[in-house]
């Protein structure tokens, strides 16, 4: 078999569920923002700031990685800036091959200059829709679905849950909780969560990173998530073997086809998984969790969607049909109505993947 290059995979098309905007700037363009908005960044040297995110996000902790985006939220503060970072996470994404994506923000970090609510949401879409446009024009279409994100930590779900409701029909797909895990249990957004149920709206949340088992379960069993921002530690409830043995919740999240959102890079970072090939993907791919891959955060990892697929090629030797199958399964578990989940995946992914794949 031939080898899959990280060129090869940058040309087939991809499928990203779990990528936060404020998680993605480029660095050149945070040093602009930043000498505009008077914020002090550790450099203003783009290739070292780069380098200083990686490094600094490299901690073992979720805690001390998220530090790390005060200084991109720092300049995320006017319409200009939400607009401009939003087109370029549009332009950066579809260079890379990815021809479906929902990205995600917190519109209540971008409050600091007198915005509202309403108008960062309007701001982020409105870069987003220009981006695409010029990816399109480029010849790398690209459809983004947004998310609406509350910090866990914080007491404005509700609010962020109805922001996104509002925006519904103008570009947001769905809502999510982010922040520190521990500490902070999905059931204190429980109003906000059955809001959205009663709204027929679609929701993800952070679960399973920092914290075990009983975060996934309060996210699926009381707050009805539809889907689990990473959800790695799942494996906490396998017991090792020939063949593995689920547990009541690992058997629930597989047998319901919840989908995970697994970010492997990220997780190496804050000590979730200790290296690529420990990764559990390996496993829950195995087991046939619903699995899918993600970037979580481009710039604190230094990564991509195609860099996320190339290591996995390099540590699991993955296939073009492995490839095809974090895609669709991918797809399959997007926010967006049924039928064009379907266009993008019989038109898109199918024809191009059956090319490689023979
Ligand atoms: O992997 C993660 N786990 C939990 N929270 C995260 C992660 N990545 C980013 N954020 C948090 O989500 C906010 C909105 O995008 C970011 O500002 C960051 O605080
Ligand atoms: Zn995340």
């Amino acid at each position: 078999m031939v080898a899959i290059s990280y060129e090869d995979i940058v040309k087939v098309p991809k499928a990203l569920l779990h990528d936060h905007l404020d998680g993605g700037l480029r660095p050149a363009t945070i040093v602009e923002l930043a000498a505009e908005a008077g914020h002090e960044l550790p450099t203003t040297d783009p290739e070292a700031l780069g380098r200083w995110f990686s490094e600094a996000a490299n901690s073992g902790s979720l805690e001390r990685y998220l530090e790390t985006f005060a200084h991109t939220v720092a300049v995320m503060q006017t319409a200009p800036a939400l607009r401009r970072v939003a087109r370029e996470c549009a332009l950066d994404l579809a260079a890379d091959g990815v021809v479906y994506a929902e990205v995600r923000f917190a519109p209540e970090q971008h409050l600091e200059q007198n915005l509202t609510l309403d108008e960062v949401v309007d701001a982020v879409v409105t870069g987003f829709r220009e981006g695409s446009a010029l990816a399109a024009e480029a010849g790398t279409p690209i459809r983004i679905g947004t998310l609406l994100t509350a910090m866990r930590h914080a007491a404005r779900s509700q609010e962020i849950a109805e922001l996104a409701v509002r925006h519904r029909d103008t570009g947001v797909v769905g809502f999510d909780i982010a922040g520190a895990e521990a500490g902070f249990p999905p059931t204190r957004h429980l109003d906000a969560f059955e809001y959205l149920q009663r709204e027929n709206f679609h929701f993800t949340i952070h679960a399973g990173e920092a914290f075990g088992l009983p975060s996934i379960w309060q996210a699926i069993q009381w707050c009805g998530a539809d889907r689990l921002g990473h959800g790695v530690r799942i494996v906490d409830d396998i017991t090792p073997g020939n063949p593995p043995v689920l547990g009541r919740l690992a058997a629930y999240v597989r047998d319901k086809r919840i989908p995970l959102e697994l970010c492997p890079s990220s997780n190496v970072q804050t000590g979730a998984a200790a290296s690529i090939a420990d990764h559990p993907i390996g496993l829950l791919r195995d087991l046939r969790f619903r699995v899918t891959v993600n970037t979580d955060n481009r710039l604190m990892s230094g990564t991509s969607m195609s860099r996320e697929m190339a290591l996995l090629v390099d540590a699991f030797g993955y296939g073009w049909k492995e490839l095809q199958w974090f895609t669709i399964n991918a797809m399959k578990s997007a926010f967006i109505p049924f039928d064009e989940r379907l266009r993008i995946i019989d038109e898109v992914i199918k024809p191009a993947y059956a090319k490689l794949i023979g």
